[in-house]
Protein backbone atom coordinates (compact mmCIF):
# COMPACT_ATOMS: atom_id res chain seq x y z
CA UNK A 1 0.00 0.00 0.00
CA UNK A 2 1.29 3.30 -0.78
CA UNK A 3 1.62 5.86 2.45
CA UNK A 4 -1.37 7.76 2.87
CA UNK A 5 0.80 11.15 1.23
CA UNK A 6 1.26 9.98 -1.95
CA UNK A 7 -2.68 9.43 -2.76
CA UNK A 8 -2.61 13.11 -1.40
CA UNK A 9 0.02 13.54 -3.64
CA UNK A 10 -2.06 12.01 -6.01
CA UNK A 11 -4.97 14.32 -6.71
CA UNK A 12 -3.01 17.03 -9.67
CA UNK A 13 -2.80 14.01 -11.87
CA UNK A 14 -6.16 12.36 -11.14
CA UNK A 15 -7.99 15.75 -11.76
CA UNK A 16 -5.97 16.24 -15.00
CA UNK A 17 -6.87 13.12 -15.84
CA UNK A 18 -10.83 13.97 -16.01
CA UNK A 19 -10.12 17.10 -17.94
CA UNK A 20 -8.11 15.31 -20.60
CA UNK A 21 -10.76 12.57 -21.10
CA UNK A 22 -13.57 14.71 -20.45
CA UNK A 23 -15.09 14.94 -23.65
CA UNK A 24 -15.39 10.87 -23.98
CA UNK A 25 -16.32 10.45 -20.86
CA UNK A 26 -19.45 12.95 -20.32
CA UNK A 27 -20.60 11.55 -23.85
CA UNK A 28 -23.15 9.57 -22.48
CA UNK A 29 -24.50 11.77 -20.25
CA UNK A 30 -24.61 14.26 -23.26
CA UNK A 31 -26.87 11.69 -25.45
CA UNK A 32 -29.06 10.89 -22.13
CA UNK A 33 -29.68 14.64 -21.48
CA UNK A 34 -30.01 15.47 -25.51
CA UNK A 35 -33.74 15.28 -25.61
CA UNK A 36 -34.15 16.78 -22.03
CA UNK A 37 -32.27 19.89 -22.27
CA UNK A 38 -34.68 22.71 -22.56
CA UNK A 39 -37.06 21.66 -19.90
CA UNK A 40 -33.94 21.02 -17.45
CA UNK A 41 -35.01 23.41 -14.44
CA UNK A 42 -32.89 22.12 -11.59
CA UNK A 43 -30.27 19.89 -10.20
CA UNK A 44 -30.45 18.13 -7.12
CA UNK A 45 -27.38 16.56 -5.65
CA UNK A 46 -27.71 13.18 -3.54
CA UNK A 47 -24.83 11.59 -1.59
CA UNK A 48 -22.75 10.82 1.75
CA UNK A 49 -19.73 11.68 3.38
CA UNK A 50 -16.88 13.22 0.88
CA UNK A 51 -19.23 12.98 -1.98
CA UNK A 52 -21.47 14.75 -0.77
CA UNK A 53 -19.00 17.61 0.82
CA UNK A 54 -17.66 17.38 -3.04
CA UNK A 55 -20.82 19.05 -4.01
CA UNK A 56 -21.25 21.54 -0.94
CA UNK A 57 -17.44 22.84 -2.44
CA UNK A 58 -18.56 23.71 -5.68
CA UNK A 59 -22.62 24.14 -5.49
CA UNK A 60 -22.42 27.89 -6.08
CA UNK A 61 -19.91 27.28 -9.19
CA UNK A 62 -22.47 24.90 -10.89
CA UNK A 63 -25.51 27.51 -10.41
CA UNK A 64 -23.64 30.21 -12.16
CA UNK A 65 -22.50 27.78 -15.04
CA UNK A 66 -25.97 25.83 -15.58
CA UNK A 67 -27.57 29.14 -14.27
CA UNK A 68 -30.08 26.12 -12.59
CA UNK A 69 -30.89 26.17 -9.42
CA UNK A 70 -29.07 23.29 -7.27
CA UNK A 71 -30.37 21.24 -4.22
CA UNK A 72 -28.02 19.55 -2.34
CA UNK A 73 -29.15 16.60 0.07
CA UNK A 74 -27.84 13.74 1.90
CA UNK A 75 -29.63 10.26 1.22
CA UNK A 76 -31.60 9.86 3.77
CA UNK A 77 -33.48 13.88 3.68
CA UNK A 78 -34.11 12.85 -0.53
CA UNK A 79 -35.59 9.47 0.44
CA UNK A 80 -37.77 10.08 3.58
CA UNK A 81 -37.66 14.17 4.68
CA UNK A 82 -37.83 15.69 0.67
CA UNK A 83 -41.12 14.46 -1.01
CA UNK A 84 -41.79 17.50 -3.41
CA UNK A 85 -40.19 15.62 -6.56
CA UNK A 86 -39.29 18.18 -9.80
CA UNK A 87 -39.96 15.98 -13.04
CA UNK A 88 -37.77 18.27 -15.14
CA UNK A 89 -35.33 18.15 -12.86
CA UNK A 90 -32.07 15.87 -13.08
CA UNK A 91 -31.08 14.23 -10.09
CA UNK A 92 -27.02 13.64 -9.44
CA UNK A 93 -26.27 10.94 -7.45
CA UNK A 94 -22.32 11.26 -6.78
CA UNK A 95 -20.89 7.76 -4.19
CA UNK A 96 -17.38 6.89 -5.38
CA UNK A 97 -17.47 3.73 -4.30
CA UNK A 98 -20.85 3.34 -5.89
CA UNK A 99 -21.79 0.89 -3.27
CA UNK A 100 -22.98 3.56 -0.64
CA UNK A 101 -26.42 1.70 0.69
CA UNK A 102 -28.76 4.81 1.36
CA UNK A 103 -27.42 6.65 -1.84
CA UNK A 104 -28.05 3.85 -3.96
CA UNK A 105 -31.13 3.13 -2.25
CA UNK A 106 -32.34 7.16 -3.32
CA UNK A 107 -31.12 6.55 -6.60
CA UNK A 108 -33.24 2.81 -7.03
CA UNK A 109 -36.19 5.33 -5.94
CA UNK A 110 -35.47 7.94 -8.24
CA UNK A 111 -34.89 5.36 -11.53
CA UNK A 112 -38.47 3.95 -9.92
CA UNK A 113 -40.05 6.94 -10.59
CA UNK A 114 -38.86 7.70 -13.79
CA UNK A 115 -36.93 10.76 -12.71
CA UNK A 116 -34.35 11.57 -15.10
CA UNK A 117 -30.73 11.15 -13.09
CA UNK A 118 -27.38 10.26 -13.45
CA UNK A 119 -24.78 8.11 -10.87
CA UNK A 120 -21.20 9.34 -10.96
CA UNK A 121 -19.09 6.74 -9.27
CA UNK A 122 -15.46 5.49 -10.04
CA UNK A 123 -16.53 2.15 -10.96
CA UNK A 124 -18.31 1.90 -14.12
CA UNK A 125 -19.28 -1.98 -14.01
CA UNK A 126 -20.61 -2.22 -10.38
CA UNK A 127 -24.20 -1.64 -8.42
CA UNK A 128 -25.14 2.10 -8.89
CA UNK A 129 -23.19 2.57 -12.41
CA UNK A 130 -25.83 -0.35 -13.35
CA UNK A 131 -28.92 1.14 -11.82
CA UNK A 132 -29.06 4.57 -13.12
CA UNK A 133 -30.28 6.30 -16.01
CA UNK A 134 -26.58 6.80 -17.27
CA UNK A 135 -23.20 6.76 -15.59
CA UNK A 136 -20.40 9.13 -15.36
CA UNK A 137 -16.67 7.70 -14.23
CA UNK A 138 -14.56 9.38 -11.41
CA UNK A 139 -11.61 8.29 -12.96
CA UNK A 140 -9.91 7.94 -9.30
CA UNK A 141 -9.49 4.66 -9.26
CA UNK A 142 -10.01 2.58 -6.05
CA UNK A 143 -8.36 4.75 -3.03
CA UNK A 144 -6.46 2.34 -0.96
CA UNK A 145 -7.63 4.09 2.03
CA UNK A 146 -11.47 4.81 2.89
CA UNK A 147 -10.51 8.50 4.21
CA UNK A 148 -11.08 9.75 1.06
CA UNK A 149 -8.67 12.42 -0.43
CA UNK A 150 -8.06 11.93 -4.62
CA UNK A 151 -12.22 11.22 -4.47
CA UNK A 152 -13.00 14.13 -2.97
CA UNK A 153 -11.21 16.69 -5.34
CA UNK A 154 -12.31 14.12 -8.29
CA UNK A 155 -15.30 14.51 -7.08
CA UNK A 156 -15.23 18.80 -7.38
CA UNK A 157 -13.57 18.59 -10.68
CA UNK A 158 -16.23 15.98 -12.47
CA UNK A 159 -19.22 18.09 -11.32
CA UNK A 160 -17.95 21.42 -12.44
CA UNK A 161 -17.06 19.40 -15.63
CA UNK A 162 -20.36 18.15 -15.75
CA UNK A 163 -22.30 21.70 -14.91
CA UNK A 164 -19.52 22.80 -18.15
CA UNK A 165 -21.29 20.22 -20.61
CA UNK A 166 -24.35 21.22 -19.14
CA UNK A 167 -23.84 24.84 -19.88
CA UNK A 168 -22.35 24.81 -23.42
CA UNK A 169 -25.58 22.68 -24.59
CA UNK A 170 -27.52 25.02 -23.25
CA UNK A 171 -25.58 28.07 -24.08
CA UNK A 172 -25.30 29.21 -20.59
CA UNK A 173 -21.43 29.57 -21.04
CA UNK A 174 -19.71 30.10 -24.47
CA UNK A 175 -16.63 27.57 -25.19
CA UNK A 176 -14.04 30.45 -24.77
CA UNK A 177 -15.48 30.88 -20.99
CA UNK A 178 -15.30 26.56 -20.48
CA UNK A 179 -11.72 27.40 -21.52
CA UNK A 180 -10.98 29.81 -19.29
CA UNK A 181 -12.71 27.74 -16.47
CA UNK A 182 -10.48 24.68 -16.92
CA UNK A 183 -7.42 26.57 -17.02
CA UNK A 184 -8.66 27.69 -13.70
CA UNK A 185 -9.51 24.32 -12.62
CA UNK A 186 -5.64 23.40 -13.54
CA UNK A 187 -3.97 26.46 -11.86
CA UNK A 188 -5.50 25.53 -8.83
CA UNK A 189 -4.38 22.08 -9.29
CA UNK A 190 -0.85 23.36 -10.23
CA UNK A 191 -0.62 24.74 -6.87
CA UNK A 192 -1.39 21.52 -4.83
CA UNK A 193 2.14 20.41 -4.03
CA UNK A 194 3.39 24.06 -2.68
CA UNK A 195 0.95 24.28 -0.66
CA UNK A 196 1.92 20.71 0.76
CA UNK A 197 5.38 22.08 1.12
CA UNK A 198 3.91 24.86 3.14
CA UNK A 199 1.55 22.81 4.98
CA UNK A 200 4.30 20.35 6.15
CA UNK A 201 6.67 23.25 6.81
CA UNK A 202 4.36 25.10 8.88
CA UNK A 203 3.10 21.77 10.59
CA UNK A 204 6.59 21.29 11.65
CA UNK A 205 6.80 24.90 13.47
CA UNK A 206 3.58 24.28 15.17
CA UNK A 207 3.40 21.15 15.81
CA UNK A 208 3.32 20.74 19.68
CA UNK A 209 0.35 23.35 19.45
CA UNK A 210 -1.43 21.29 17.20
CA UNK A 211 -1.00 17.77 18.36
CA UNK A 212 -2.56 19.01 21.96
CA UNK A 213 -5.56 20.16 20.92
CA UNK A 214 -8.54 18.05 21.94
CA UNK A 215 -10.51 19.03 19.04
CA UNK A 216 -10.59 21.33 15.74
CA UNK A 217 -13.36 23.50 13.99
CA UNK A 218 -12.73 24.43 10.84
CA UNK A 219 -13.84 27.72 8.71
CA UNK A 220 -14.72 28.58 5.86
CA UNK A 221 -17.45 30.56 3.36
CA UNK A 222 -18.86 30.32 -0.10
CA UNK A 223 -17.19 26.81 -1.49
CA UNK A 224 -14.49 26.46 1.50
CA UNK A 225 -17.47 25.53 3.64
CA UNK A 226 -17.85 22.77 1.95
CA UNK A 227 -13.94 22.33 2.06
CA UNK A 228 -14.46 22.90 5.96
CA UNK A 229 -17.18 20.26 6.15
CA UNK A 230 -14.62 17.65 4.24
CA UNK A 231 -11.37 19.29 6.39
CA UNK A 232 -13.49 18.57 9.75
CA UNK A 233 -13.86 14.72 7.83
CA UNK A 234 -10.87 14.23 7.19
CA UNK A 235 -9.29 15.41 10.45
CA UNK A 236 -11.65 12.53 12.23
CA UNK A 237 -11.14 10.03 9.17
CA UNK A 238 -7.11 9.89 9.25
CA UNK A 239 -5.90 12.60 12.54
CA UNK A 240 -8.47 10.80 14.67
CA UNK A 241 -9.04 13.84 16.43
CA UNK A 242 -12.84 14.98 16.67
CA UNK A 243 -13.52 18.01 14.71
CA UNK A 244 -16.50 20.08 13.13
CA UNK A 245 -16.63 21.97 10.13
CA UNK A 246 -18.44 25.37 9.96
CA UNK A 247 -19.98 28.00 7.97
CA UNK A 248 -17.95 31.14 9.01
CA UNK A 249 -21.01 33.43 9.52
CA UNK A 250 -23.50 30.59 10.86
CA UNK A 251 -19.89 29.14 13.04
CA UNK A 252 -20.06 32.63 14.85
CA UNK A 253 -23.34 32.54 16.35
CA UNK A 254 -22.83 31.15 19.20
CA UNK A 255 -20.09 28.24 18.90
CA UNK A 256 -17.61 30.77 19.60
CA UNK A 257 -19.04 30.57 23.11
CA UNK A 258 -17.63 27.61 23.35
CA UNK A 259 -13.99 28.16 22.27
CA UNK A 260 -11.17 27.11 24.89
CA UNK A 261 -7.47 26.59 24.42
CA UNK A 262 -7.89 22.88 23.88
CA UNK A 263 -9.98 24.07 20.58
CA UNK A 264 -7.74 24.34 17.78
CA UNK A 265 -9.84 27.01 15.13
CA UNK A 266 -8.64 26.72 11.69
CA UNK A 267 -9.87 29.72 9.65
CA UNK A 268 -9.72 29.29 5.88
CA UNK A 269 -9.21 32.74 4.04
CA UNK A 270 -9.33 33.41 0.47
CA UNK A 271 -8.48 36.86 0.62
CA UNK A 272 -11.79 37.60 -0.80
CA UNK A 273 -15.59 39.09 0.36
CA UNK A 274 -15.41 38.33 3.72
CA UNK A 275 -11.38 38.83 4.31
CA UNK A 276 -11.94 41.28 7.44
CA UNK A 277 -14.29 38.43 9.25
CA UNK A 278 -12.32 35.90 8.50
CA UNK A 279 -9.14 37.67 9.50
CA UNK A 280 -11.29 38.89 13.08
CA UNK A 281 -12.83 35.34 13.80
CA UNK A 282 -9.06 33.97 13.65
CA UNK A 283 -7.50 36.92 15.84
CA UNK A 284 -10.36 36.28 18.43
CA UNK A 285 -9.28 32.48 18.39
CA UNK A 286 -5.47 33.57 18.96
CA UNK A 287 -5.75 36.47 21.17
CA UNK A 288 -8.45 34.81 23.67
CA UNK A 289 -7.30 31.46 23.55
CA UNK A 290 -4.05 30.87 22.40
CA UNK A 291 -5.35 28.29 19.52
CA UNK A 292 -6.20 29.55 16.30
CA UNK A 293 -4.56 29.39 12.98
CA UNK A 294 -5.60 31.45 9.55
CA UNK A 295 -5.09 29.44 6.58
CA UNK A 296 -4.43 30.90 2.88
CA UNK A 297 -4.37 34.71 1.99
CA UNK A 298 -3.66 37.81 4.41
CA UNK A 299 -2.37 35.78 7.24
CA UNK A 300 -2.30 37.32 11.11
CA UNK A 301 0.92 36.48 12.16
CA UNK A 302 4.11 34.25 11.45
CA UNK A 303 2.64 31.20 13.20
CA UNK A 304 -0.59 31.09 10.49
CA UNK A 305 -0.16 28.94 6.51
CA UNK A 306 -0.05 31.39 4.42
CA UNK A 307 -0.16 30.92 0.94
CA UNK A 308 -2.27 32.72 -2.39
CA UNK A 309 -4.99 30.66 -4.04
CA UNK A 310 -4.03 30.41 -7.54
CA UNK A 311 -7.43 30.29 -9.36
CA UNK A 312 -10.98 31.28 -8.59
CA UNK A 313 -11.61 28.06 -7.04
CA UNK A 314 -10.39 27.82 -3.70
CA UNK A 315 -12.07 25.01 -2.87
CA UNK A 316 -9.77 22.97 -5.12
CA UNK A 317 -7.11 24.22 -3.56
CA UNK A 318 -7.23 24.69 0.25
CA UNK A 319 -8.30 20.66 0.92
CA UNK A 320 -4.57 20.07 -0.10
CA UNK A 321 -3.69 22.02 3.66
CA UNK A 322 -5.63 20.36 5.73
CA UNK A 323 -5.58 16.81 4.06
CA UNK A 324 -1.61 17.71 4.95
CA UNK A 325 -2.50 18.30 8.55
CA UNK A 326 -4.65 15.14 8.87
CA UNK A 327 -1.55 12.81 7.46
CA UNK A 328 1.09 14.71 9.88
CA UNK A 329 -1.31 14.04 13.29
CA UNK A 330 -1.91 10.69 12.17
CA UNK A 331 1.99 9.94 11.69
CA UNK A 332 2.63 11.83 14.81
CA UNK A 333 0.01 9.26 16.39
CA UNK A 334 1.09 6.48 15.43
CA UNK A 335 -2.01 5.74 13.48
CA UNK A 336 -2.62 2.66 11.42
CA UNK A 337 -4.39 4.00 8.60
CA UNK A 338 -4.37 0.34 6.98
CA UNK A 339 -7.14 -0.61 8.95
CA UNK A 340 -10.96 -0.73 7.77
CA UNK A 341 -12.21 2.84 8.56
CA UNK A 342 -14.99 1.63 10.50
CA UNK A 343 -13.55 -2.57 11.54
CA UNK A 344 -16.11 -2.22 14.40
CA UNK A 345 -19.26 -0.93 13.07
CA UNK A 346 -20.71 -4.31 11.05
CA UNK A 347 -22.41 -5.91 13.71
CA UNK A 348 -24.07 -2.57 14.36
CA UNK A 349 -25.20 -0.86 11.19
CA UNK A 350 -23.54 -0.72 7.35
CA UNK A 351 -22.92 1.72 5.56
CA UNK A 352 -21.73 -0.05 2.44
CA UNK A 353 -22.93 -2.79 0.87
CA UNK A 354 -21.41 -5.03 -1.79
CA UNK A 355 -23.77 -7.17 -2.81
CA UNK A 356 -26.35 -7.43 -5.71
CA UNK A 357 -29.89 -7.26 -3.88
CA UNK A 358 -30.03 -4.53 -1.10
O1 LIG B 1 -18.71 8.14 -1.84
P1 LIG B 1 -19.22 6.89 -1.22
O2 LIG B 1 -18.53 5.68 -1.72
O3 LIG B 1 -20.72 6.80 -1.38
O4 LIG B 1 -18.92 6.93 0.30
C1 LIG B 1 -19.36 7.97 1.12
C2 LIG B 1 -18.52 8.06 2.36
O5 LIG B 1 -18.40 6.80 2.96
C3 LIG B 1 -17.06 6.59 3.45
O6 LIG B 1 -16.38 5.77 2.54
C4 LIG B 1 -17.10 5.94 4.80
O7 LIG B 1 -18.08 6.42 5.59
C5 LIG B 1 -16.47 7.98 3.43
O8 LIG B 1 -15.11 8.01 3.47
C6 LIG B 1 -17.10 8.49 2.18
O9 LIG B 1 -16.95 9.86 2.10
Amino acid sequence: MLPLIQWIERVPEKGRLLIATRKENLRPLAEYLADRLDDLNELVYVGSGSSYNSVMSVKGWIERITKLKVSVMTPNEYLYDRTVRNPNALTIFPSQSGTSVTTRKALQSAQRQGLPNVAVTQNPNQYMSQECGVHVDMMCADEEYKMRTVGYVSGMVVQLLIAMEIGLRRHTITAEEEQKLIAQIEAALTNWPQIETQAMTWYKRNETQLLNSAMFAVYGIDGLWGAALEGALKLIEIGKVMSIGYELEEGMHGPTLGFHPQLCVLVMNDGGRENDRARGLARFAKCEFGNGFLIGANPIDESDLAFTPQSCFPALEFPCAIQVLSWCLAQAKGVDLTLPIAQNEKPYFQTHQYTEKL
